[in-house]
């Protein structure tokens, strides 16, 4: 093969990467770069577009100077999602930095629409609740908040789009105008059941069609690079996707009954699905790639705090320094050193509990406490804790007719901690997988653009997949914790009690 290569650039929220991926799907390359947010008012998160597109272009040719222009086959993309950005159609310059996903400005307007009554039918037709988390509300704002904004982009004069469109717009000197099907499906702007831009909620959002780019499958031919500064011209970009829909390939290609948990700051659950069904109120139906000859959907909760309870945890204990080693070796040696929290509880809801409650004003809460409760019971509840609130997701996922479990796979940096591997598999009652690659994403789209080159099958990629740890769960075990998962639910309920009183 003379072009082996598929170099993959993961634009995540906090840093961006670029992974060279040879034919065995090894990665022999990578390069990365931190990305600053900027929060000039309570709620607001925002990020220079310009400096997010120079961070990326210089780890693109740090890692394809590296491997050998001459051997590389294509770009591929995965990107953080729901993040917003309008653009002038001449020239490409940026209305204003782009919206982050994690900002609130555009909560009034969600609000609006809450006491218009129109969350049923945006959720019916896009999958999603109304949330400021989304696009459209964002790219609403940022017409409502440009000089002519609506009518500007009615003649086409503005491009809106997700980061993966504002990527291939420069990347490809302005010459493609497009997104992929997943990132569309996270701005609430298209129809689940079409999978177009749906007429009512542009209207609903007040968006011109104009303004929005060319929904195109993820594996997919969007165009070739032009005019990077260093880049060589003509290089296909063969893949674009959402970071989270990203990992769910990279783990198994969406296979019925994997799936995956990506463990952070928060959690990020997602199940593929063959069809959209969006009876499940608690959780987003949303798309999950598009792999040029069929669509696969995802049942997705986004769980706020999960790895963030643990560092609010150590902090509130007064050991916030700890470094990330000696972290570890705390989270793994306290709760082994102890049968049970014997019946201490923690609740993480530090800004409201999100899937599957979703009550803003749910407040955290530690309960169960007794004269014999210590450190070790404290950090062993915020642990368990994490594992609960996957639990208490795939629950939720239980009532979709086609859902099933076999295996949860997962990726992140709290899946280090071996306890909670196995406490989570045995909790579950089901395996559960840790990928032995830090680059998840990347490898997802960069497994995209190979399907998009053409050549390789399904059973191919399965074979080009990382391999994955598993934890196998104890049965004995799973049943005694059973009566755990009660008391936890009773525990979750308490931290609801604000909102109803
Ligand atoms: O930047 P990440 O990797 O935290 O991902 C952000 C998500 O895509 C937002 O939905």
């Amino acid at each position: 093969m003379d072009k082996p290569l598929i170099v993959a650039l993961d634009e995540g929220t906090s840093n961006v990467k670029a992974v060279a991926i040879d034919a065995r799907g090894e990665v022999v390359a990578k390069a990365s770069l931190p990305l600053r947010l900027a929060t000039p008012k309570p709620g607001w998160v925002e990020q220079d577009g310009e400096a997010l597109l120079a961070a990326s272009f210089t780890v693109l040719r740090q890692v394809i100077n590296e491997a050998g222009a001459r051997h590389v086959a294509a770009l591929a993309v995965s990107n953080q999602r729901e993040t917003a950005i309008g653009w002038l159609r001449d020239g490409g310059r940026p209305l204003s930095p782009a919206l982050s996903w994690q900002c609130s400005r555009a909560a009034p307007f969600c609000e609006q629409l809450r006491r218009d009554r129109q969350n049923e039918i945006i959720r019916s037709t896009t999958g999603l609740p109304v949330a400021p988390l989304f696009s459209a509300p964002k790219m609403r704002w940022l017409l409502d908040n440009t000089p002519q904004g609506q009518a500007r982009a009615a003649r086409g004069e503005i491009c809106l789009g997700t980061i993966d469109a504002w990527l291939l717009w420069h990347l490809t000197g302005g010459e493609q105008f497009r997104c992929d099907y997943s990132n569309a499906a996270r701005t609430q702007l298209v129809n689940l059941h079409t999978l177009e831009w749906d007429d009512a909620m542009l209207a609903l959002f007040g968006i011109p069609r104009a303004a929005l780019p060319e929904i195109c499958p993820s594996a997919w031919r969007f165009g070739v690079t032009k005019g990077v500064d260093g880049i060589a011209d003509g290089i296909p970009v063969l893949a674009m996707v959402g970071d989270s829909h990203a990992a769910l390939y990279g783990h198994g290609l969406g296979r019925a009954g994997g799936i995956k948990a990506t463990y952070g700051t928060g959690t990020s659950v997602m199940a593929p699905l063959p069809t959209p069904d969006m009876r499940i109120t608690q959780l987003a139906t949303t798309l999950a790639w598009h792999d040029g000859a069929r669509a696969v959907y995802g049942l997705e909760g986004n769980i706020p705090h999960t790895g963030d309870g643990l560092a609010w945890m150590l902090q509130a204990m007064g050991h916030g320094t700890l470094d990330e080693a000696q972290r570890l070796e705390w989270f793994q040696r306290l709760p082994q050193s102890i049968a049970s929290t014997d019946g201490v509880y923690f609740v993480p809801a530090l800004t409201g509990s999100g899937a599957p409650w979703w009550d803003d004003q749910a407040r955290g809460i530690i309960c169960g406490l007794s004269r014999g409760s210590g450190p070790a019971h404290l950090v062993r509840a915020a642990l368990e804790a994490i594992a609960y609130q996957i639990a208490d997701v795939i629950e939720a996922m239980k009532a979709h007719p086609e859902f099933q479990l076999n295996t949860l796979m997962v990726d992140g940096g709290p899946t280090r901690n071996r306890w909670l591997m196995q406490f989570q598999a045995d909790l579950l009652g089901c395996p559960v997988a840790r990928s032995a690659t830090a680059e998840l994403s990347a490898l997802g789209a960069g497994l995209l653009a190979r399907k998009a080159l053409g050549g390789l099958n399904d059973d191919d990629l399965l074979a080009l997949l990382p391999d994955h740890e598993t934890w196998q769960p104890d049965m004995a075990r799973h049943a005694r914790l059973q009566r755990d998962y009660l008391g936890w639910r009773d525990a979750v309920a308490r931290a609801h009690w604000k909102a109803s009183h």
